[in-house]
């Protein structure tokens, strides 16, 4: 198990946005969170990627009883907005988030390499950041999240605002990833995307609503679409922009 959450809460002030919450992902599974804005998907994989601190409950990941430094070495996080240099090349870009996780040398050279063609960059890499597309600058955020040979991946809504045949592409690479072994975790409130997951995890008002995989979900609710199943379940509805 790759991740193992039990009784998890999360609370801002008085608020509670993520409700005792428990989970168990794979290693190698692509795992969904669906739901609609405020749902509390954000909130829960920031937890996971040590970037939140749980109110209260249990948090497992690698083996590691968390909060641990050694996981979240394993972990690389994409965030909902870039964190990007747009005055830097995608190259430097990638030079500057290498040497925050201590790349050096050949390394390093490696590294960037390999991620600038793992996410068809390679021929941009000498372009300024600000005159990438959306997609390209997403794509380079995907690079940086995986300069460090993450075993587990999260990324928060990776293909917002993309088009669809750039988001095609970057689910290429998410299957690439799995392929060789990482996990992903990824947020989305399009349910086209929520199809393309081993499991999801439906979530609505900071509360897992379901778990399953997408034919386990509709089969469960005997219905055609995960949109029809989520509807089921009481969740609300978001379309693909
Ligand atoms: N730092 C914070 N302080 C107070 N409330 C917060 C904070 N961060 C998130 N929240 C609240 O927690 C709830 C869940 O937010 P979250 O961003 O996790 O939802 P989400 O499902 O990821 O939504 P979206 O799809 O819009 O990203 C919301 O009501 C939000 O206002």
């Amino acid at each position: 198990m790759v991740i193992q959450i039990t009784d998890l809460t999360k609370a801002f002030g008085k608020t509670t946005v993520i409700q005792k919450t428990s989970l168990s992902i794979e290693k190698g599974e692509i795992f969904g969170m669906l739901g609609p804005s405020g749902a509390g998907k954000t909130t829960l994989v920031k937890m996971i990627a040590g970037i939140e601190k749980p109110s209260s409950g249990e948090m497992v990941i690698f083996d590691q009883k968390m909060p641990s430094a050694e996981p979240i070495q394993k972990i690389g996080y994409m965030a909902q907005t870039d964190g990007l240099y747009h005055d830097l090349t995608g190259e430097e870009n990638l030079s500057f988030f290498s040497a925050m996780y201590h790349l050096k040398g050949k390394k390093r050279q490696e590294r960037i390499s390999h991620v600038l063609s793992l996410v068809n960059l390679t021929e941009h890499k000498r372009k300024l950041v600000r005159n990438y597309s959306g997609g390209m600058m997403r794509r380079l955020s995907l690079a940086v999240a995986l300069l460090h040979e993450p075993d587990l991946i999260v990324l928060d809504e990776p293909t917002v605002g993309i088009d669809p045949v750039l988001r095609q592409s970057i689910w290429e690479e998410l299957y690439k990833l799995k392929e060789m072994g990482m996990t992903i975790l990824v947020t989305t409130h399009v349910m086209d995307e929520a199809e393309k997951c081993d499991r999801l995890a439906m979530m609505r008002e900071g509360s897992i609503i379901a778990v399953g995989s997408p034919a386990e979900l509709k089969k469960e609710t005997e219905t055609e679409t995960i949109e029809q199943a989520f509807l089921h379940y009481g969740g609300g509805v978001q379309h693909a922009h």
